[in-house]
């Protein structure tokens, strides 16, 4: 069992468009709505795949109520945390060369009582689950130790906990010593503060993030795959796809990787080839065994040191 917690859930709107022109009228090709946030994207992707994932989600309004009904059609189990707040929603313009334009709405802010049950909510279900995923933003007034003061109240049960989130949530998380964090290649960047161009970069900037307390880290680098650091080693890997749309394609990565284990290369290859599968699919559409391609991921036996990631 794999529990997900999701501050900041949102019902995505991913829409299909010929080409986005500013300013201009557009007719929508094609619309998915879809349930989103990264800890239920995580979880959609786990029970497409198998596996029993229970998500914790704050809902609120009319718009939570929604959230919950599209979530039923994917047989998650959900918790939900009665919150005042309505849910987001985020939306996506997709043109068909997978050019993604997004807008995440802020979401409502959570007053320090339905803080205190989401996080109870989470401590309440962690008993025995295999990992604990804390992903996405934080809503406007959230403090920025939100998911590391999970982690800290989390260590006494000894489960596992892997972050991936963004802006200075994500540095607190990785001081509070998490298993694993899942950033992209900007939130790297953003947390050690400089450009990252090369592998050598990616691998030197994950290795401070270890050096400041989480033990693994899987940065996500969009068609350039995917580089694990862990206290064994250091690996890449990546995978071609016929990109359709990248919404969700970080979450099915972390998915994969913690499906297959949440250790060493064989769930690196596995997280890389979901997150493949999840790009070539449309909206945030979470990839199943039959979308999977794990024969198309290459993990690279020596790292290409100085290959170019930022192109
Ligand atoms: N164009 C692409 N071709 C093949 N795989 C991709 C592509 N874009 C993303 N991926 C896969 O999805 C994973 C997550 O994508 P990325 O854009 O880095 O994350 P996020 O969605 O969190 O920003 C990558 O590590 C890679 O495995
Ligand atoms: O919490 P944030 O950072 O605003 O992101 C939320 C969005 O991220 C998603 O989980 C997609 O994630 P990724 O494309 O980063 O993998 C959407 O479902 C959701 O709308």
């Amino acid at each position: 069992m794999f529990l997900t917690v999701t501050a900041n859930p949102s019902v995505d709107r991913t829409v299909e468009v010929a080409r986005l022109t500013r300013g201009e009228l557009h007719r929508a090709a094609a619309v998915h709505v879809q349930p989103g946030g990264k800890g239920i994207n995580v979880a959609r992707a786990l029970v497409r795949n198998g596996h029993q994932a229970r998500a914790v989600v704050p809902a609120g309004g009319p718009e939570g109520d929604q959230l919950i009904r599209l979530l039923t059609g994917y047989r998650v189990e959900v918790v939900r945390v009665e919150v005042a707040g309505p849910v987001r929603s985020n939306i996506t313009v997709v043109e068909p060369d997978a050019t993604v334009t997004k807008i995440n709405e802020a979401g409502a802010p959570l007053s320090a009582a339905e803080r205190e049950s989401l996080l109870g909510a989470v401590l309440d279900h962690a008993s025995g689950v295999g990992w604990v995923v804390a992903a996405g933003s934080l809503p406007p007034g959230v403090p920025d130790e939100f998911y590391a003061d999970l982690i800290h109240r989390l260590a006494p049960i000894g489960v596992p906990v892997a972050v991936d989130t963004s802006g200075a949530a994500l540095p607190a998380a990785v001081k509070a010593g998490p298993a694993l964090v899942k950033p992209n290649l900007e939130e790297l960047a953003e947390v050690v503060d400089r450009p990252l161009r090369t592998l050598r970069e990616v691998v030197d900037a994950a290795g401070e993030l270890r050096s400041r307390g989480a033990a693994a880290v899987l940065a996500s680098l969009g068609g350039h795959g995917a580089v694990l650091v862990d206290g064994d080693g250091t690996w890449h890997a990546e995978a071609r796809a016929q990109a359709r749309s990248s919404v969700g394609a970080g979450d099915a990565l972390l998915a994969g990787f913690l499906a297959a284990g949440g250790r060493g290369p064989s769930a690196l290859a596995a997280g890389v080839a979901w997150g493949a599968a999840a790009v070539s699919l449309p909206g945030s559409t979470m990839p199943g065994p039959e979308d999977v391609r794990a024969h198309r991921v290459v993990v690279h036996p020596d790292v290409e040191w100085e290959r170019r990631i930022d192109t």
